[in-house]
């Protein structure tokens, strides 16, 4: 093979570095394609898609007020122009994608056309020419490699998310084993049962104080109703007593013991909570009213009678079925003799099944209870916590969503099922708590009235009064809590 030309040599020493001018051009082109990729085509997609999904979430969730306030168009033009939207983002995504691809083969194209000038210009020989052309041909799949890398980049953005929710503070441990509180505990002959000491709740450090100084002091088998405008804080009262909501002063003494020292498992399982729409999960309807299978059937089937969920026929002819099925739980102490409001002729008219299909302990529940209406749920609620017979009953507007009728029923069961218990009531109807031990009213976060029915509707100037005069029902309200007064000795 013959040696190169001295000179040839000398030139592609010196002149040949002046390949390296349009390679970190071409290669600067190929920067700024690839890293402006990622920032516009998938990303834009991407964030234009999520709003739909959590849009048509929120929709199902609350379908039934979108139509109640007639705003399904509304939310239907609302959700078609983040279709649009989305649409127009996927669009462009392909056309960057296609316009990456174009920029990055006409890239490659030049690579190789300028290698080709230099090859023929004789400063590069034939041999190192083949090999720069073949890579410039292969420049191109860099386009996969910013794909893949702009696909790589969203998926750790979802890690990212992940590691977010890591850090977001978490309810403290559910068992404290040091702190357990004793068996008996809550006692439900405390005279002071719960006892709440200057307490202040805000939902976020930045947030208003949405409980402000609130104390006041509850005893055993006492029955309170809690009442006060929207939004004053009536449900925020109630739950931070189950510590949904941790003081941000002040506290919260159940029994003589404070509920932030001992751990949630305990605090819960000891309190019953009827909340606005009972929970419930997928299984029977026995797996929801007795998760842990302390109670035999004719248990749970009284405690559904008792609530009215099934008529007494029902009642009956499903006992007669079932004899005690958990052997070695306690025995019914209360089915021998039905309750007597039950088995009057009111109770015997209720029929409080919806469906055709007579309710039963056997009864599939679906997730969340769907195959249920919302007052069935609440029932059901109710009969969970009359089988568990808690010292402490916090129940959050347990009958809003009640007929009159059933409301008049379910009424009279509180009243002689909770007897035992301090039953702590978030009311929106007055007639519900007139007769009621005594009543805290709530504005702005502060209780500003704070005691028995007679002595509230009597105050000329008192906010109780004034709720019930404006309730229409004045003399009503006044002539019950009077007999309340009466019957218990105070007028
Ligand atoms: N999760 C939350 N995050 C932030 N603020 C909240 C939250 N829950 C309630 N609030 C605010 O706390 C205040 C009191 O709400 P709360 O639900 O306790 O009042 P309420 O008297 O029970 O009202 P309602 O009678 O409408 O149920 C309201 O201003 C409400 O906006």
């Amino acid at each position: 093979m013959p040696s190169a030309h001295p000179a040839t040599i000398l030139i592609h020493n010196v002149i040949f570095p002046l390949f390296l001018i349009p390679a970190f051009a071409i290669g600067l082109a190929y920067r700024v394609f690839a890293l402006g990729y990622p920032n516009t085509g998938r990303r834009m997609e991407f964030n234009s898609r999520s709003p739909i999904f959590s849009e048509f979430g929120e929709l199902l969730e609350g379908i039934v007020t979108v139509r109640a306030f007639f705003a399904k168009q509304r939310l239907l033009d609302g959700l078609h122009s983040k279709v649009d939207l989305s649409t127009q983002m996927w669009y462009s995504f392909w056309m960057a994608i296609r316009w990456l691809l174009l920029n990055f083969i006409t890239l490659g194209a030049t690579a190789v056309f300028v290698t080709t000038i230099f090859a023929l210009s004789g400063y590069v020989s034939a041999g190192f020419t083949g090999l720069c052309i073949t890579s410039a041909v292969a420049f191109p799949s860099i386009y996969w490699a910013c794909r893949a890398w702009a696909a790589l980049e969203l998926d750790i953005n979802s890690v990212g998310r992940l590691v977010e929710y890591e850090d977001l503070p978490q309810e403290p441990p559910a068992v404290i084993e040091t702190a357990r509180p004793p068996a008996y505990w809550p006692s439900r002959e405390s005279s002071n049962l719960i006892v709440v000491e200057d307490l202040v709740v805000k939902y976020a450090p930045e947030l208003p104080a949405v409980l402000r100084d609130v104390s006041l002091s509850l005893k055993g088998r006492e029955r309170v109703g809690l009442l006060g405008r929207t939004g004053s804080g009536k449900s925020t009262l109630a739950m931070s007593i189950l510590r949904f909501t941790d003081p941000t002063s002040g506290r919260i003494l159940i029994d003589g013991i404070d509920i932030t020292k001992i751990d949630l498992h305990d605090l819960r399982s000891r309190l019953t909570f009827i909340p606005q729409d009972g929970a419930l999960f997928s299984g029977t309807l026995r797996d929801n009213l007795d998760p842990f299978k302390k109670h035999d059937d004719i248990e749970c089937l009284d405690v559904l009678f008792r609530v009215h969920m099934i008529t007494e026929s029902v009642y009956q002819s499903q006992k007669s079925f079932r004899p005690a099925a958990h052997a070695g739980t306690r025995p019914s102490s209360r089915v021998a003799n039905p309750p007597a409001e039950a088995s009057s002729s009111t109770a015997l008219s209720v029929t409080d099944v919806e469906s055709k299909a007579p309710i039963s302990l056997d009864t599939k529940v679906s997730a969340g209870g769907v195959n249920f209406s919302q007052r069935q749920r609440q029932l059901i609620a109710m009969a969970r916590a009359l089988l568990r017979q808690s010292s402490i009953i916090v129940l959050d507007e347990a009958t809003s969503s009640i007929d009159i009728e059933t409301d008049t029923n379910i009424q009279a069961t509180i009243r002689k099922e909770f007897g035992g218990s301090l039953l702590l009531t978030v009311a929106h109807r007055l007639k519900t708590v007139i007769d009621y031990d005594r009543l805290i009213v709530l504005d702005k976060g502060s209780v500003i009235e704070f005691d028995t029915p007679w002595n509230l509707i009597q105050k000329e100037d008192s906010i109780f009064r004034n709720m019930c005069l404006k309730s229409g029902m004045f003399a009503e309200l006044e002539q019950a809590a009077k007999d309340k007064a009466a019957n218990d000795g105070l007028v």
